[in-house]
This record gives C-alpha cells, sequence and structure tokens, in this order.
C-alpha cells in the first residue's frame, strides 16, 4: 500500500460553498497544527478567476485559523479555470500537479460522477487519491455502480470516500474508552445493555440548503451517512491495531450485521417542523421554506430503531435518532445498561439502571450510578461521574484531510461500507416512500412531536 503523502491537493469545484464553508477551513485547521512539508493547492472550476482572486479567498477562509503553513499555502495556491467534465482539461489539470496529487471533489454528485467517468479514461499519475464528498450514490446500487467505475481507476487504498464524523475527536474517542479501560468493554454486549441510543438533535433548521436537504431528508442526511458509521465505532468487536485494514474491517464487519429492527416501517417514525422559534429566530414551516417542495413529504426529524444480528448485540435495540430546528441541541451516545439480575430485598428507592452518555459536543463522558441515598441507607438514589474530555487540536475536517494528506485511508468510509449503510437504511426509505410511516409535525424550537418520548 502506498502511504507517501500528498504533495498537491486539486480542489474541484473550488469556486463552491463546500469549499469554502468546510473544506478550506478544514486545511487550516489540518496546516496550524502540521508544518512538516509543503503542499500545493490548486483550485479548479469553471468560473473565470485569476490566481490572486483565488489565493484572496483560500486566505478568506483561512482566516479564523490563520498559521505560517497557512499562509505559505494561500500564497502559492494556483487556480485553473476548467470544465473538469472534458476529458482533455482534466488530464492537463491533473497534470499541473506535482508529485503525490489528490483530487478533492467538491461538486454536486451527478457532475462528480461525471467526472469519475472521465477519468476512467484518462492514464493518471501513480498514487493518485480521490477524495468524494457525501452523499456516496443514491442507494446500494448506485453506490456499488460508482464502486465499481473507481475499482477500475485506482486501488480502493486511494479512495478516499469522505465523512467528517470520522474526524470528530469525541467519536474517535470511543476506541481508547472502549479499548484502553476493561471496566466498559466486557459489559458491552446482551444481557448487559438494554439499548444504545444515538441522539443527534440539532437546532439548525435548513440554513438554504434546501437544493440538496428536500431530496435527502433526515435518514440520508444524517442517519445513512453519519450516525451509522458512530453506531459502528460503538458496536464493533474490538480491532488488532487501528490500521485502515483493521479499523475499517471492524466496521464492515458490524455493519454486515446490522438491519432495521423490522421491515414494515413499524422501527421508523418521522416528522417534520412547522413554524416556530429557537432562541429569537423566528422560523417558517419547513414546507414554506425556499426551494422545498412540501408534497415531497421529506422529513425533518427521523428515528429509527436497528438490531445487529451477533452474539455480542442479538436483541439490543440501537435507536440512531437525527432532526432539524429542535429546541436543544443534543449530539449523545446513550448507553442504558439492564437491570440488575436480582436487587437485594429491603433495598428501595430509583433503581432505573445505569446510563453511560458519551456526548459528541460539548465533548463530555458521563456514567449514571445507583448509589446508596444520603438519608436512609437502605434508600437507593442516582450519582453522577462527569468528565470534559477537551478540545480536539483539529476540527473533524481538519483530522480527515490530515488523514487524507498522509495518505492514509483510515478515516475514509471503505466501499463495501457505504454500499452497506445504504442497504441497511433501504427498507426505512421505502416505507417513507410509500406512506407506511406517517408524517408526523413538530413545532421547530420544540423537542418533537408531543407524543415522542423524549430520551
Ligand atoms: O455538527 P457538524 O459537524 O456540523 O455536522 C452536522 C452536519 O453534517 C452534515 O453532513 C449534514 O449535511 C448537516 O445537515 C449536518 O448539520
Amino acid at each position: 500500500m502506498m502511504t507517501a503523502r500528498i504533495d498537491t491537493l486539486i480542489i474541484l469545484g473550488a469556486g463552491g460553498d463546500l469549499t469554502s464553508r468546510l473544506l478550506l477551513p478544514g486545511l487550516a485547521s489540518f496546516l496550524a497544527s502540521d508544518q512538516s512539508q509543503p503542499l500545493t493547492l490548486i483550485g479548479a472550476d469553471r468560473q473565470e478567476m485569476d490566481d490572486a482572486a483565488w489565493r484572496n479567498r483560500v486566505t478568506q477562509s483561512f482566516d479564523a485559523i490563520a498559521s505560517p503553513a497557512a499562509t505559505a499555502v494561500a500564497n502559492a495556491a494556483h487556480y485553473v479555470q476548467a470544465d473538469v467534465t472534458d476529458a482533455e482539461q482534466l488530464r492537463e489539470l491533473i497534470a499541473s500537479g506535482s508529485g503525490r496529487v489528490a483530487l478533492y471533489f467538491a461538486l454536486p454528485p451527478a457532475i462528480a460522477q461525471k467526472v469519475v467517468a472521465v477519468l476512467a479514461t484518462l492514464e493518471l499519475p501513480e498514487g493518485i487519491v480521490l477524495a468524494l464528498e457525501k452523499p456516496f450514490g443514491t442507494d446500494e446500487t448506485s453506490a456499488r455502480d460508482l464502486n465499481r467505475i473507481l475499482q477500475t481507476i485506482v486501488p480502493e487504498e486511494q479512495v478516499f470516500r469522505v465523512d467528517h464524523f470520522l474526524g470528530k475527536s469525541t467519536v474517535l474517542n470511543l476506541l481508547g474508552l472502549r479499548f484502553a479501560n476493561r471496566i466498559f468493554e466486557p459489559l458491552l454486549a446482551a444481557p448487559n445493555v438494554a439499548k444504545v441510543e444515538l441522539i443527534f438533535d440539532e437546532a439548525l433548521a435548513l440554513e438554504g440548503r434546501a437544493g440538496y436537504y428536500d431530496r435527502a431528508g433526515a435518514v440520508v442526511d444524517m442517519i445513512q451517512s453519519h450516525l451509522l458509521l458512530v453506531m459502528a465505532l460503538t458496536a464493533m468487536e474490538p480491532p488488532a491495531s487501528v490500521s485502515s485494514e483493521d479499523l475499517r474491517g471492524s466496521m464492515a464487519q458490524v455493519l454486515r450485521a446490522t438491519r432495521v429492527q423490522s421491515v414494515d416501517g413499524t422501527c421508523a417514525r418521522r416528522a417534520r417542523y412547522t413554524a416556530g422559534t429557537i432562541g429569537d429566530r423566528s422560523l417558517p414551516a419547513y414546507a414554506d421554506e425556499d426551494g422545498v417542495d412540501s408534497e415531497r413529504g421529506t422529513e425533518t426529524l427521523a428515528e429509527v430503531t436497528f438490531e445487529i444480528d451477533n452474539w455480542r448485540w442479538a436483541g439490543v435495540p440501537f435507536v440512531l435518532r437525527s432532526g432539524k430546528a429542535l429546541g436543544d441541541s443534543r449530539q449523545d451516545i446513550v448507553i442504558t445498561f439492564a437491570p440488575v439480575p436480582h436487587l437485594p430485598r429491603g433495598l428501595t428507592g430509583s433503581a432505573d439502571p445505569a446510563q453511560l452518555t458519551i456526548s459528541i459536543k460539548p465533548a463530555t463522558l458521563s456514567l449514571d450510578l445507583i448509589v446508596n441515598g444520603e438519608g436512609d441507607p437502605f434508600t437507593l438514589d442516582r450519582t453522577q461521574l462527569n468528565t470534559t474530555l477537551g478540545d480536539a487540536a483539529m476540527s473533524a475536517y481538519g483530522e480527515v484531510i490530515a488523514s487524507l494528506i498522509d495518505g492514509d485511508p483510515v478515516l475514509s468510509v471503505r466501499g463495501d461500507v457505504a454500499e452497506q449503510c445504504w442497504r441497511i437504511v433501504a427498507p426505512v426509505l421505502e416505507a417513507f416512500r410509500t406512506a407506511q410511516v406517517p408524517l408526523e409535525e413538530y413545532p421547530a424550537g420544540s423537542n418533537g412531536p408531543g407524543s415522542w418520548d423524549s430520551v
């Protein structure tokens, strides 16, 4: 496997929103903590722009996390005006890179697929890495087709399917928490665990992204991509190492064993927000947002229960929930332990089982335990052990870019995993499409439909 660092990063779609909002700030975050080697940055897009204008754009996006390395990269950046769906223009663009090249597709999925097809006709430099943003395909079949073409272009180790959740430090903390402490890992299995919940509730609403979101909805936007990967890290078997083969192999194995709890749609709920207020922001109903086709019935909140058919997890529900325009932002992994098999008679009071909560943001860990209460020593009470996990040196995008620039696919979604994630949610998407699951409503700023019990 080739693991030499990337010397040239070429961004396709350099003039787009993704580049300035996420990719360049992520690159700045990486550069601030990496001084070791120069990197040539080339931006490419259809629009007319000269090097100076592109450098200016890069500098502006780098501003929040300025560093000498970032300034050096911005000052030496180049811009190439090109239609990258044209074979000759794409070939010339790639040839303008020196050393090992990474091609970053910051492009809408349909154009990215065209460019992949064009790449398949070109002779490419040794070791080129192709970085593709989500969504990777639109279902299992299209993801498999895209993987098949990519396989004809470069080896799997040179395809980097970006999912920035794999770069979140608290998500990566699952590895240390689970595999470096003897006290949790043996307990993380049926019958010790009653349920596992992964909650990603956002106060953010549509934020002008109707063009993408109205076709995706909460299941595709969050559960199919990010949350299933977090679930895989929470539930996978201990890998022998954190090499890309071992880590991604363990993730793939647990996802292959994952299915929705029932195929008839009763394992899923969905809702969309109506008008409401969050803090001092008044939000229109989702259906009235610019660019939304209300007939499409897109959900802005979804909850799906999965099961993992293996020895460790058989029968334990994994509830994944994510929604927008909710009153409380929450990003938690909540592991609820099973009740003890026998509570000594004479101990009274709340014996609700212990819970371990790993919060992605703010990065905290809390263990909710039952102890003897302060008053009557035979009355049970609850106590909480809390700790903060500290801020990561790099942003999630920075971490993913670091792994890309290192030429190490460990934080990239492996091809078969991308296909599995689509396979897993397919029955839910079908149940939504055929209206087997009612589309409920919740006012923006609330905690979801009143009938949904909160976790
Ligand atoms: O919390 P983060 O890192 O911004 O990630 C959440 C975002 O992840 C993106 O991939 C989704 O498209 C967004 O809808 C979501 O808000």
